[in-house]
């Protein structure tokens, strides 16, 4: 008799940006301590997986010549980790996985972290899992810090190491720029220059968490332009001083703020509407500042299957 083989399915996973992001002490496993509040971003990753028989990990798209497609891809570690969690062999999985790449690599915009939590939701279908978010939650969790909120989506916050995630109440949409840089830079590298900083002086700490909470409640874009900080931002401009001039580059072309993305190099610029997205986009493409400009929204739903769906939505585009 034949087997039915399931057909592929699609995942789109949005990026995040972190509107807040405090960075406290070093803990004994040698991450630090954060509390911080995400939001998903419209600029996505759209995760294939399928049956196949010969298993292994495909990228094309954004960056993808810098994504390793062994062992080492964490939507590859996302197959391993969930097919160990519920007792396949460790053969077992033949699993094809494709990514198509909207999210810049490196970027702080945490795109393999995206891919990560595709893959998982992707492989809860494709192997028809009777699975809780929960469960798919603590896979995730394993797989890196950013995970757990690439399931969820939304805006949230995160403690812990940002892998204890609870949503947050966000009216409205935010409209936001993003600049993309040339090459990428090391999470780690980041964290450890922020550490050298801190030994050496005292660069800036982000303020308190619950004012941006208000903000995010009062849907009010001009009030959360105002309270937008990042600890690892002062590492991420040490490590880049580029980027103080692409900060001032944005805010000068009519932007209400603007942030390195996470542990950077993207700076994401939070504008007062739609329309004043696309004008801070034109006008930032053209000060020679970035690689390439995008417009995106957010918050939007953390991974989801989309088969049915139209493939891969690339957000309006400027090249800078
Ligand atoms: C900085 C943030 C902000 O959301 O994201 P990105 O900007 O990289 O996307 C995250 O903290 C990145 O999360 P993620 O990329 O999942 O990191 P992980 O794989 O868990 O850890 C990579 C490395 O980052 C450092 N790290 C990460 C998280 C944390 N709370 N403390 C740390 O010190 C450690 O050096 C760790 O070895
Ligand atoms: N599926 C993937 N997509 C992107 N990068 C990946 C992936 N799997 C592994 N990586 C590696 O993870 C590192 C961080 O990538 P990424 O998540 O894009 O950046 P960030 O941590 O700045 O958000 C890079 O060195 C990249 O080569």
């Amino acid at each position: 008799m034949l087997a039915v083989v399931p057909r592929p399915v699609t995942v789109r996973v949005p990026s995040k940006v972190n509107l807040h992001l405090a960075v406290g002490a070093v803990r004994k496993d040698g991450f630090h301590e954060l509390a911080t509040i995400f939001q998903s971003l419209s600029l996505t990753d759209d995760v294939t997986v399928a049956i196949a028989d010969e298993p292994g990990v495909e990228v094309r798209g954004e960056g993808a010549t810098s994504v390793p497609t062994g062992g080492s891809n964490l939507a590859w570690r996302a197959v391993e980790e969930l097919a160990r969690y519920v007792g396949k062999e460790a053969d077992e999985p033949k699993v094809r996985v494709l990514i198509r790449k909207g999210i810049p690599v490196s970027g702080g915009m945490a795109g393999g972290s995206a891919d990560a939590a595709a893959t998982l939701v992707g492989l809860a279908n494709l192997w028809k899992l009777e699975i809780s978010r929960d469960e798919l939650a603590s896979v995730a969790a394993t797989l890196g810090s950013d995970v757990p909120f690439m399931l969820h989506g939304g805006t949230a916050l995160g403690t812990g190491r940002g892998e204890q995630i609870v949503p947050v109440l966000s009216r409205h949409t935010f409209h936001w720029v993003l600049a993309f840089a040339r090459g990428g830079l090391a999470t780690p590298k980041v964290y450890g220059e922020l550490d050298r900083l801190r030994a050496t002086g005292e660069p800036a700490r982000v303020g308190a968490v619950e004012p941006v909470l208000e903000a995010l409640a009062s849907g009010e874009a001009r009030q959360l332009a105002l309270l937008l900080g990042n600890d690892l931002q002062a590492a991420a401009v040490s490590l880049r001083p580029g980027l103080r001039r692409t900060l001032r580059a944005g805010v000068n072309a009519g932007a209400l703020a603007g942030i390195v993305s996470g542990s950077g190099p993207t700076c994401a610029f939070l504008c007062a509407d739609a329309e004043a997205a696309v004008q801070v986009a034109a006008e930032l493409s053209g000060a020679g500042v970035c690689r390439t400009v995008r417009v995106v929204h957010g918050p939007v739903p953390g991974a989801r299957v989309v088969n049915d769906e139209e493939p891969h939505s690339t957000p309006p585009q400027v090249h800078a």
